[in-house]
């Protein structure tokens, strides 16, 4: 299938910069074949009027818990542990796998329609986030949640899972999967090794809660003595490529642990604020030269999905912080937000980029909006003024999946319905509208 996106505004990277062209941009199969030139014999099935229009690489939500969006709105302002333990896990507790599949695919829905075209996730009941998946067109990247003490059969049978899940996925290259211990508050440091020496064997990359919370530091140096990064790194989480998402009580070693072992970090501002765990040090850790990507966490800790709102809050509570203005520019904001990202998914050849050969995962947002207007500085747009509803049309592995707004892979009105109706059955539905 040929597409064309015809004289088209395109972000694009130049060296470590990234600059806006208007360009052709030829999509062949699932790459871009071509940008600028048309590639000899290219026959566009489909041509996109670009005139309008800003084509931006689809945007990486590098750490949800897809599922969760059906928990929206039913948990705020608690405590983390609170949160976490007394309400989130009761909710858990009585999930079924249609209501993971239902939650995934309403969180499908709002990442696709807010630019977002690959995720991270990290979930409970397994086959249901990859159905959503392999439905809806969208990429991701799965790990299901491991939780265990040394050898006990819960993180046994929990890795069974991992792997079942992995192995029936093999037929769509849209879904890779990552081993997913939990957090050091609910994996042992046997079973941290366990899985450590799993992910080793397995060639799988880690991906992990760390310090998060005031509480979680306070737990793990009473129980072992050192800090969660510390207790991470000397079990072996950080000896395959691993994403340790929060790190926001983190101190200067444990950045140098970070940067040693080239652990990439996904900042969550949103979710960090929503539960008061405050904000990760990301300047500190850019500077030593992290990767830092960028996530949303779930909707019951945001409660949003809409990686443009995270990515505003990204380039502006550190310069608050800090009272720096310099501080995360609207750039340097957008490559945490693609290309850094597909770095920590072990994706980077594959996509965060608009470049040939790489897969045609594109967003196309619609210039003639309020909040993109004027056009003058599209690059600060995307980080200081882009809410998401600019976003008209989203490509994903060459295939269209969003038109006018419209998700044509899976049938809206059944999601939301079907949502609803999971939060009456869960007597969730408390109607204070
Ligand atoms: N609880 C699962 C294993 C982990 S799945 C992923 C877990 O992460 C939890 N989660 C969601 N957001 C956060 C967060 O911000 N910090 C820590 N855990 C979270 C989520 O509620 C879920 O329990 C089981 O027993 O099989
Ligand atoms: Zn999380």
């Amino acid at each position: 299938m040929g597409i064309l996106l015809k004289n088209i505004l395109a972000v694009l990277p130049e060296g470590n910069d990234d600059v806006v062209k208007e360009t052709d941009i030829y999509i062949e199969g699932s790459r871009i074949a071509a940008i600028g030139m048309k590639p000899s014999g290219f026959v566009a099935d489909r041509v996109v009027d670009g005139k309008d229009r800003l084509a931006i690489p689809g945007l990486i939500n590098c750490h949800t818990h897809s599922y969760m969006s059906f928990m929206r709105n039913v948990a705020d302002d608690l405590s983390f542990m609170d949160w976490l333990f007394g309400s989130i896990d009761p909710i858990e507790q009585q999930m079924t796998d249609e209501d993971t599949y239902w939650g995934a695919c309403l969180a499908i829905i709002e990442m696709m329609k807010s630019g977002t075209t690959c995720f991270n996730d990290m979930q409970m009941n397994i086959h249901q986030t990859t159905r959503a998946v392999k439905e809806s067109g969208m990429r991701a990247v799965i790990c299901r949640g491991l939780v265990g003490s040394g050898n006990d059969e819960a993180g046994q049978i929990r890795l069974k899972q991992a792997y079942e899940e992995r192995d029936a996925a093999k037929d769509c290259d849209r879904l890779t999967f990552m081993l997913g211990p939990h957090a050091p508050y609910t994996c042992d440091d046997a079973y941290m090794r366990i899985v450590a020496g799993e992910a080793k064997k397995n060639h799988m990359g880690i991906h992990v809660h760390l310090s998060e919370s005031e509480s979680e530091i306070q737990q793990i140096k009473e129980k072992y003595g050192m800090s969660p990064i510390e207790m991470a790194d000397r079990n072996g989480l950080f000896d395959v490529p691993a994403i340790a998402a929060h790190c926001v009580q983190i101190t200067e070693s444990d950045m140098d642990i970070l940067k040693k072992k080239d652990v990439s970090v996904v900042t969550n501002p949103a979710s960090n604020m929503k539960l008061g765990n405050g904000f990760a040090p990301v300047p500190a850790m850019l500077e030593k030269g992290i990767n830092v990507c960028l996530g949303t966490d779930g909707a019951a800790s945001n409660n949003s999905l809409n990686m443009f709102h995270e990515l505003s809050l990204l380039t502006l509570i550190h310069k608050g912080v800090k009272k720096t203005p310099q501080c995360i520019s609207a750039k340097e904001g957008f490559r945490i937000a693609t290309i850094n990202g597909a770095r920590a998914l072990g994706l980077e050849q594959e996509t965060g980029s608009l470049e040939v050969g790489k897969k045609a995962d594109i967003a196309i947002l619609n210039l003639n909006t309020p909040s993109l207007t004027p056009r003058n500085n599209l690059l600060a747009g995307l980080s200081y003024s882009a809410n998401g509803s600019e976003v008209e049309t989203v490509i994903i592995d060459g295939k269209i999946t969003l038109e006018n707004r419209k998700v044509l892979t899976l049938n809206e009105d059944m999601v939301y319905k079907k949502v609803n109706d999971i939060i009456v059955r869960m007597g969730l539905d408390k109607k204070e509208y």
